[in-house]
């Protein structure tokens, strides 16, 4: 169990983590998402006994870090994967580090072998590639077996395989009550590994919720509508309760329908209006209807919607322009 309590630190003017109060409980990977620089590593390294809190404080299983007898059989943690002693070879790492937490040598083999490091166990960890560094940072992590682990960009380098295993890990540790927080840029890799998600912003809390409830939240579902005599299906959304958007389509391959654009007819974008009622008002209306297909939104959208306006470092426009249906047909808000 990790426990935030009012977590605050700053550097100078600079306020990298903001009051966080927070409780990740075991048995679930809560995956830790914001910004460059919204404070997630600084938020790690204080858990971990790095950074020393400006205000509040961080424990795991009610203790702070600097009282943990032997910390690594508590929590295991992958910051920075290069911050390994070139020169030592992957076994020789592992062995200080299993030797200074009384964790048996015999215990360094196995976790080498678990995360598919064996075959180069005696080589210097200096000559590794980022996805194998990224694999020593793991099995560093995984070496005393703790009940809390932390991961900051596990998957960064990793080839698809790698991405996999990872995946598969995190959720085998939580399966077997490991609290496991871990944080990335990848959302749909977060929205397929974590049950829950913790979201800041500029050091500050934007939403703490499990994976579906943020994304229904945050970015409503829709409804694809294509036939013929849309006009009528319109006219009759215009007498609905409640907010109705009715757009141009964006791109058919993010719907989930069979059909897709080019069979016939006009197509729409229906937000606010369950799939059922769209079918019976489409019905009364005499649309014929050629399909009708719910999209669930991605987490990315639902990410993007949260974060907007915490994005410090922001790119300016690259490539072609979004589809212009996305600009909205028309949208009011209900009676
Ligand atoms: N040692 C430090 N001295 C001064 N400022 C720091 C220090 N460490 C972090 N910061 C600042 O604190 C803020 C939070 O940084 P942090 O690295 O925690 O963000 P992050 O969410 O992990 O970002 P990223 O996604 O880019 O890794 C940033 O503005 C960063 O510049």
């Amino acid at each position: 169990m990790i426990t935030l309590r009012d977590l605050t630190k700053r550097y100078g003017d600079r306020v990298a983590v903001d009051g966080l109060s927070l409780d990740l409980r075991p048995g679930q990977v809560t995956g830790f998402l914001g910004p460059n620089g919204a404070g997630k590593s600084t938020t790690m390294r204080m858990i971990l006994g790095l950074d020393r809190p400006t205000r509040g404080q961080a424990l795991i299983d009610g203790r702070p870090y600097a009282a943990l007898d032997r910390p690594l059989r508590c929590v295991g943690a992958l910051l920075d994967a290069r911050a390994v002693h070139p020169g030592r070879s992957a076994r020789a790492h592992l062995r200080a580090m299993a030797a200074s937490n009384a964790v048996p040598a015999r215990r360094v083999d196995q976790v080498l072998e678990e995360v598919g490091l064996g075959a180069v166990a005696r080589r210097r960890a200096g000559s590794f590639s980022l996805g194998m560094s990224q694999r020593l940072g793991i099995a560093g992590a995984l070496l005393g077996e703790p009940g809390v682990l932390l991961f900051d960009e596990p998957v960064n380098g990793l080839d698809p395989d790698g991405v996999l295993w990872v995946r598969r890990l995190m959720r085998s540790l939580a399966a077997d009550g490991a609290t496991v927080l871990v944080s990335s840029h990848l959302m749909s890799e977060m929205q397929l590994t974590a049950d829950r998600l913790v979201v800041i912003g500029r050091g500050r809390l934007l939403a703490d919720a499990p994976v579906a409830d943020l994304i229904a939240a945050a970015a409503p579902s829709t409804v694809r509508a294509r036939g013929i005599g849309l006009d009528r299906l319109r006219r009759a959304l215009d007498a609905e309760p409640g907010p109705v958007r009715v757009d141009l389509p964006g791109p058919a391959a993010s719907f989930t329908g069979h059909g897709g654009a080019g069979g016939g007819g006009d197509e729409v974008v229906v937000t606010g209006v369950a799939i059922e009622r769209l079918g019976e008002l489409a019905h009364r209306a005499g649309v014929v209807l050629h399909e009708l297909s719910p999209r669930r939104a991605s987490l990315e959208e639902a990410y993007m919607e949260l974060t907007g306006a915490s994005v410090e470092y922001g790119s300016g426009p690259a490539g072609p322009a979004e589809p212009a249906g996305r600009a909205g047909l028309g949208e009011r808000s209900g009676a």
